[in-house]
């Protein structure tokens, strides 16, 4: 019999809506809706966006990214991420820690890099397979620079909304600088068991992204968000054609905390679907590895000439881009485990009270 594919999303499960932005509007300079764009990232830190354009995009990816979690395993491990923080390849289910106890994660990765990318036929970072290689011309290439274009015109909004100079938010993310962007195609096998049992098993663990902000395609549930001011992590349901922007620590850190980069996770799709396999796919933008994270409002502000000069603006040292990036991923890795600590050490801004409060209620 002809598969179908997963049944629809089901009516009968609780989500968290999400603000719907229309990027037609924001591009068309709607100074209403980049109220809704300052409310949604500043309130929640995740949206919908509609009218993107990169529809034709997407699909292709998706057909690539199956296409390569096909390969055999050992095709696909000649090209493994490795346990040092570098982060584009491919990563395996297990090779990652889910939470605290070093539960293994269920995802695997395909994790391309924008500068390999944008750079093709020349390799920046690494190389890949033949099938990703042959697609770069025809699929990745475009789907990237259609992602960064998507990002930088939200970027540009919200920066001039922080109260921000012009030029300064778009100086942190030089897309001809050495980045962690990266295109992520993410495979979860299916699942089995009561929908009630799998819906408390994370199988990306909760965390908050490293970068700035994330364009994210989901054509199964499973994505997960634990709302400020809730306790109940709730199913975010995809919609046609709208992607799923998020805000990352990044942004947070450059905000002064002002936008929010909200925790998720990925847990098997609701109820019938959890049966099929889970693919999604999401292009990150993060600012370029030798940008130092640190609020960027005192800075901007300055050079408007209006900070009081005994202002007592908060200021952390984060180390770079890139540190931050290596920090988190090494820490996350199944091998560099030593426990409770060493996962500690991967987190970025979230709160990690919340995230251990809510793991020993859901026991
Ligand atoms: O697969 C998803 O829906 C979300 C993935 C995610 O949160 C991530 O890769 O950071
Ligand atoms: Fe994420």
């Amino acid at each position: 019999m002809a598969d179908h594919g997963p049944p629809p999303f089901p009516d009968d499960v609780p989500t968290h809506p999400l603000l719907v932005i229309d990027y037609a509007r924001i591009r068309a300079g709607d100074s209403g809706e980049k109220d809704n764009l300052w409310k949604a990232a500043t309130e929640l830190g995740f949206w919908y966006l509609k009218n993107h354009g990169v529809e034709h995009e997407v699909n292709e990816m998706f057909k690539l990214g199956k296409a390569f979690m096909e390969l055999p395993l050992d095709q696909k491990m000649q090209y493994e991420e490795g346990d040092d923080g570098m982060q584009f390849g491919y990563k395996a289910a297990g090779l990652h820690t889910a939470d605290e106890q070093g539960t293994l994660d269920a995802t695997e990765f395909l994790d391309v890099a924008k500068d390999d990318a944008l750079a093709f036929p020349k390799a920046i970072h690494r190389s890949y397979p033949p099938l990703v290689a042959d697609a770069f011309p025809t699929t990745l290439t475009p789907f990237v620079k259609r992602s960064i274009e998507i990002n930088e015109t939200l970027l540009r909004v919200l920066g001039k909304k922080l109260g921000l100079e012009d030029g300064v938010m778009e100086s942190m993310h030089i897309k001809e600088e050495r980045s962690g962007c990266v295109t992520r195609v993410i495979r979860t096998p299916p699942q089995q068991g009561e929908p009630q049992v799998l819906e408390e098993q994370a199988l990306l663990g909760a965390h908050t992204d490293f970068g700035s902000l994330s364009f994210l395609h989901n054509r199964q549930g499973g994505l997960q968000v634990l709302a400020p001011g809730t306790e109940r992590w709730l199913y975010v349901k995809p919609l046609p054609d709208h992607a799923i922007c998020n805000v990352g620590d990044a942004l947070n850190i450059f905000s002064g905390g002002l936008i929010r980069s909200n925790m998720h996770r990925v847990v098997a799709p609701p109820k019938a679907q959890a049966a099929y396999e889970r693919y999604s796919m999401a292009f990150f933008t993060r600012p370029h590895d030798s940008v130092v994270l640190r609020p960027l409002t005192k800075e901007s502000v300055v050079v408007a000439n209006k900070v009081k000069e005994n202002s007592n603006y908060a200021e952390e040292e984060r180390g770079t881009a890139g540190e931050w990036l290596v920090r988190r991923l090494k820490n996350l890795r199944t091998k560099n485990y030593h426990g409770v600590d060493s996962y500690r050490q991967h987190l970025g801004t979230e709160d990690y009270g919340r995230i251990t409060g809510v793991a020993v209620a859901a026991v």
